[in-house]
């Protein structure tokens, strides 16, 4: 492959592939779509689909207007959907002679490393092959429980095991908004997001009618995309062959960003900055006649490892370990330590060893040291995956790790978590490093001795 190969993801909502008023699929919008990836594919470029639409079609197939509330209906239509939407494709795309694969998803398929790796693989050698694989998530047999819940988040994890460099969420907007512009005249694109923590937009209006997450999922979906150093765009599906304008100007804009080595990740810009940083990239665009979209720029030098991004989203976290400013301070430096029981203050759930959990900072109560402060805001700043089941972990919190056998008859690691078991995504709260750092100054300051 060439040095100007890359590995797109293109998801596609069910509001690209099904009409939302007819609910009949859009085969023209379908074919445009089809002509454009099998474009991309003759230059080089190595693709992925994730196409939702399988529980719309099956509604249309079985003349259902509204998508039903119980799960085993949902189940039904997306079997019935799923084989047609495959079908489809593959007669489109069987026109320009581009094979393609079906891949089904579900989370538990992902619970395990040695499973993830698996469909990691999977994924790989169909791409070497020069196969389009086109994702969905097999809805036919997840429960709510395991589900992905939206195709947003499951294309991020796609693209983030494929160690793809280019996610398109391509929807019915052309791009991110400062509010819905479906109920907001006034709403004002973003075009150029360099850090997430400086969004600040309103996605709490919900979506269109046959799509699941509006944009609320498709934010998530960038968030970790870009944390696997995968630049995040949406646009719009109505002229899918805008996708190939797009493509190319990213791929020279990336490449112009990461050489002037500009993008100081944890650094805050001021709304202003926000604000400017975007006014000049949307002249740039209209200069350049490239159709509007949103780009989140991924940090592939600063980008979570295979391990780590299995860990942050392969998996659904089953309780937590709360920790101190310290503690979290030790992980989190450079080179990181495992959390010692001396840094938990509290455990939330019940689970066994080696199931996945949030990691939380909080601060302890003043008066008890040994608790946590009610009073004070909880901040999740990763997952772990403990070497203590939770109701052990509950009688060693706060000890130091030479009382671990005494307390428990055995001790499994002088760490409750070994720093190879945990993961934390590129951008910290910013809100929680003042925290974290004032704690620390405070206690400091009070272990000193009067002069
Ligand atoms: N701030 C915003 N910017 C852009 N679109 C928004 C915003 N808030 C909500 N939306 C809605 O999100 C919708 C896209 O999400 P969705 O309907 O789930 O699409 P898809 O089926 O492609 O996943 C848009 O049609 C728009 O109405
Ligand atoms: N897996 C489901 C789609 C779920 C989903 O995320 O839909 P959308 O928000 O339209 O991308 C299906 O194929 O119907």
């Amino acid at each position: 492959m060439g040095e100007n190969c890359y590995t797109i993801v293109v998801k596609l909502g069910t509001s690209s592939v099904v009409d939302e008023e007819t609910r009949e699929p859009r085969i023209a919008t379908m074919s445009r779509i089809v002509e454009t990836l099998v474009k991309l594919r003759r230059k080089g470029h190595r693709i992925v689909i994730v196409s939702s639409g399988a529980i719309a079609v099956g509604m249309k197939r079985v003349n259902m207007k509204r998508k039903p509330k119980k799960l085993q209906q949902v189940q039904a239509l997306a079997a019935i959907g799923q084989g047609r939407l495959i079908g489809l494709w593959d007669d489109l795309f069987r026109q320009l002679n581009q094979p393609i694969a079906q891949i089904l998803l579900t989370r538990t398929d992902l619970v395990d490393y040695t499973q993830f790796k698996n469909a990691e693989n999977t994924l790989e050698q169909l791409i070497k092959m020069g196969i389009i694989p086109i994702v969905n998530e097999n809805d036919t047999l997840s429960i709510q429980e395991i589900k992905f819940g939206d195709n947003d988040t499951l294309s991020a994890i796609t693209a983030g095991m494929c160690h793809a460099d280019y996610l398109f969420l391509v929807t019915d907007v052309d791009c991110l908004y400062t509010d819905n512009p479906r109920t907001n005249p006034d709403a004002e694109p973003i075009v150029l997001v360099r850090n997430m923590r400086n969004l600040n937009v309103n996605t709490e209006s919900g979506g269109s009618a046959v799509g699941t997450g509006g944009m609320t999922t498709k934010l998530i979906a960038a968030d970790l995309g870009v944390s696997a150093g995968v630049t995040t765009i949406i646009c719009k599906s109505e002229h899918p062959e805008q996708i190939l304008d797009i493509v190319e100007y990213s791929i020279r804009a990336d490449r112009v960003e990461n050489e002037a080595k500009y993008l100081v990740i944890n650094e805050e810009e001021t709304v202003e900055q926000f604000q400017e940083i975007n006014r000049s990239e949307l002249r740039e665009l209209n200069k350049l006649d490239i159709p509007l979209h949103t780009r989140f720029v991924g940090h592939s030098f600063n980008a979570v490892n295979n391990k780590e991004f299995w860990l942050l989203h392969g998996l659904k976290a089953n309780g937590a370990i709360i920790i101190d400013p310290g503690c979290y301070k030790a992980i989190t430096r450079k080179n990181k330590a495992g959390i010692l029981p001396a840094g938990i203050i509290s455990v939330e759930g019940n689970f066994h060893e080696y199931e996945c959990v949030d990691v939380k900072v909080g601060l302890r109560d003043p008066d008890d040291p040994h608790s946590l402060d009610p009073n004070e805001e909880l901040y999740v700043v990763g997952r772990a995956r403990c070497n203590y089941p939770s109701n052990q972990i509950n009688k060693i919190k706060g000890l130091q790790s030479s009382q671990i056998e005494q307390v428990l008859g055995y001790a499994d690691g002088e760490y409750v978590v070994h720093r190879d078991n945990l993961a934390f995504p590129v951008f910290a709260d910013p809100e929680l490093l003042d925290v974290v750092e004032s704690t620390l100054s405070e206690q400091e300051r009070e272990s000193k001795p009067n002069k």
